[in-house]
């Protein structure tokens, strides 16, 4: 399996079955403004408020043939397995498909997920424990304190700064490393300073 951020803004994704996980699944999918069509003769009252704000679309039937069509992103959601396999099925080689209830018939899954800022920590435990993934996100989360969101906007102005006015490579590289020290996270004095010199 291969880690990386998609950009899922105005993509089709489509959500087969209306259930607890189907429900959780759009949630997490909203936050990244999917365009999401969910398909399934039930809702969850969650997933029902949704369609009738008009934040995902309803199609209100069993999943039939042809309905990954075009979708970037699916999610086979439903109780049956046999249904969750039509689904994998269905899909082309060139679709991201999830199986929720088969990793064997997914070729990706949804990892535990934590940001703090600019800065995003993904953890798997390739289904061996979800509950893991989600005890290490909280343990992880509570030493990263919120002097890390002030502290990556510095690192991303800094190095900006640095990639336009330090030409030479070793130099940069240095200044680069620089800023790893934990002063400039705990110390917006230090990070003005550093910047005021680089210009
Ligand atoms: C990221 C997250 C969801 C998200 O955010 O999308 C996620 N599961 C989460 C929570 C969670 N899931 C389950 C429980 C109940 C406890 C338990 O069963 O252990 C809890 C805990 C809770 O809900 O508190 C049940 C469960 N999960 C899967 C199955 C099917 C199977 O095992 O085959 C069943 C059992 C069904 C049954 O037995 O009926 C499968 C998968 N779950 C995954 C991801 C993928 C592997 C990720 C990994 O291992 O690292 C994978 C392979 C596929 C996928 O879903 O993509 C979220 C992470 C935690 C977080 O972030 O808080
Ligand atoms: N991956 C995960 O994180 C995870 C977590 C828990 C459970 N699961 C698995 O996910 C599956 C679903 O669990 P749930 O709790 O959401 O179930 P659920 O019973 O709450 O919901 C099932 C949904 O599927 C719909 N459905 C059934 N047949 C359909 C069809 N032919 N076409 C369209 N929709 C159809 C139902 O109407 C219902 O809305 C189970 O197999 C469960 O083992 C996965």
């Amino acid at each position: 399996m291969y880690p990386i951020m998609v950009n899922l803004e105005y993509k089709r994704v489509v959500i087969i079955g209306g259930g607890k996980v189907a429900t959780h699944k759009t949630e997490k999918l909203l936050q990244q403004k999917a365009n999401i069509v969910v398909i399934s003769p039930t809702l969850t009252d969650a997933l029902y408020t949704y369609a009738v704000n008009g934040e995902i679309e309803w199609v209100n039937r069993s999943y039939q043939e042809g309905d990954t069509k075009d979708a970037f992103l699916v999610i086979a959601a439903t109780n049956d397995p046999y249904v969750n396999k039509e689904v994998k099925n269905s899909c082309l080689n060139n679709q991201l498909i999830n199986v929720v209830d088969s990793s064997e018939d997914s070729n990706f899954y949804n990892m535990a997920f934590l940001e703090r800022g600019m800065l995003k920590i993904a953890i798997s435990t390739e289904g061996a424990s979800p509950l893991l993934a989600k005890q290490m996100k909280r343990d992880i989360m509570s030493f990263l304190d919120d002097s890390y969101d002030d502290y990556l906007i510095f690192l991303q102005k800094a190095r900006k700064k640095i990639k336009t006015t330090v030409l030479d490579e070793k130099r940069r590289l240095f200044l680069l490393g620089e800023l790893l020290q934990d002063r400039f996270r705990k110390n917006e004095v230090e990070r003005e300073l550093f910047l005021k010199n680089l210009s």
